[in-house]
């Protein structure tokens, strides 16, 4: 079998893990949640906390981030049993693909049925503003063209199966709930949805490379998200996603904007309460019935 045990990545190497949490909390998850840059106070939320820093837990990356703190935050959201990532890993950190996503595998033996997955987001769309969130509703993977894929190598088909289907990505049910929710609360004003684009980063996009993934189909650009995606979705779990539009991402030669990772960290700040809102209302209304493992 590959990847081999002993290497971090295989079967038994993911439930070493997942078996070293357990025994360390009672907590049992059925959500899993991913907080993107800037959108890791959510964590500071959860009730009855467990917490470990990610450097105490076998096989697991470290985050390298400033807006990543690096905890993995067991607890409860109005009494729902959740984990929260407080931290994620990114390709441009050096991490193989594989173990970008590999959290979603500990997730999923953890018992994890539904992820929701946050990230901060440079708009394409024109018609998008900053504090916009956009709910997902698909993504482009552009390293996944050039090979990154984070199911390359043999398949663990205790996982999932050897070509899993990604055209059902994005569950739609919980996109309508998310929006559904997002009305409820009033936030109708800034809710959109759209199409997620993954690039490697850490640069930031040039004008020509933005124009470009304008033209391909991709509303929002970020370097994280897609990967875990694909994980999930290997192996059963429902998958909830959304950006929050941190900034405008540069199309004209005569803009004096320029990205910066400060920008994105401030309008996460900005935008904070809401998105803690919208989650955690979306967390007390989702049925576990997971149809697809
Ligand atoms: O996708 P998250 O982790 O939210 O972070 C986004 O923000 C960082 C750039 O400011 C990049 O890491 C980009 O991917
Ligand atoms: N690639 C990319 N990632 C981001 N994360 C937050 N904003 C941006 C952006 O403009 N581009």
């Amino acid at each position: 079998m590959f990847p081999e045990a002993g290497t971090g990545y295989s079967y038994e190497d993911c439930m070493a893990t997942a078996d070293w949490l357990m025994a360390q909390t009672d907590i049992r998850p059925t959500v899993g949640i991913v907080c993107g840059s800037g959108l890791g106070g959510l964590a500071d939320t959860l009730k009855d906390q467990v917490a470990f820093n990610y450097k105490d837990i076998p096989n697991f990356p470290q985050s390298t981030v400033h807006g990543h703190a690096g905890r993995l935050v067991f607890g409860t959201l109005k009494g729902r049993p959740c984990v929260c990532m407080q931290g994620r890993f990114h390709l441009y950190e050096g991490y193989p693909v594989q173990k970008v996503a590999l959290p979603m595998r500990i997730f999923k033996l953890l018992g994890v049925e539904t992820v929701i997955l946050t990230n901060a987001a440079g708009a394409l769309n024109e018609d998008f503003k900053v504090g916009d969130i956009m709910i997902i509703k698909d993504h482009i993977n552009m390293p996944g063209f050039a090979g990154n894929n984070p199911l390359v190598g043999p398949n663990e088909e205790r996982f999932g199966v050897r070509f899993p289907c990604m055209s059902d990505a994005y569950d739609r049910e919980l996109q309508q709930l998310a929006m559904d929710v997002g009305q409820d609360l009033g936030y109708g004003e800034f809710l959109r949805e759209g199409v997620y684009c993954v690039v490697a980063g850490p640069s930031f996009e040039t004008i020509a490379e933005s124009r470009m993934l304008h033209r391909l189909g991709a509303d929002a650009v970020g370097m994280s998200t897609a990967f875990e995606v694909i994980v999930a979705r290997h192996c059963g779990m429902r998958v909830f996603a959304f950006s929050l539009i941190t900034n405008q991402v540069v199309m004209d030669y005569d803009s004096e904007e320029k990205a910066n990772h400060e920008e994105v960290l401030e309008a996460g700040k900005q935008r904070e309460q809401q998105v803690e809102q919208l989650i955690c209302t979306m967390v007390t209304r989702i049925e576990h019935n997971n149809n697809y493992a």
